[in-house]
């Protein structure tokens, strides 16, 4: 998969087709909240699969019944490319499974 920076107005024009992600700072980040903190685990482990599945990691953040996203590219120097578009719409399609909103 391509890892080219993507420009600001095409990274913003994918966002809208991911519900909750944002662009902050040459990062996508989405914050989910979840039934509870056993849910929000389970979610994480899933992600991390994900992660390693695609071999591309976000920082990943486990709170009492939350789970934060936030992923740039390290290989194209800290910026937006397609593969972390890829991780959100992996990690969207999963979300309601585990009740993560
Ligand atoms: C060697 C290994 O393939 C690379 O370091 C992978 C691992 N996970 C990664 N994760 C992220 N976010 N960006 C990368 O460029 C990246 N590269």
């Amino acid at each position: 998969m391509p890892a080219a920076p993507l420009p600001r107005n095409e990274i913003e024009n994918r966002l809208s087709e991911l519900p909750g992600w944002t662009l902050e700072e040459d990062r996508i980040t989405r914050t989910y909240r979840l039934p509870s903190h056993f849910a929000a685990a389970g979610f994480t482990v899933h992600v991390a699969q994900i992660q390693d599945e695609l071999n591309h990691h976000s920082d990943l953040t486990l709170g009492y019944n939350t789970v934060a996203l936030s992923v740039n590219t390290h290989d194209a120097g800290g910026k937006v490319t397609e593969r972390d578009l890829a991780l959100a719409a992996r990690v969207m399609a999963v979300a309601p499974g585990h009740g993560a909103r």
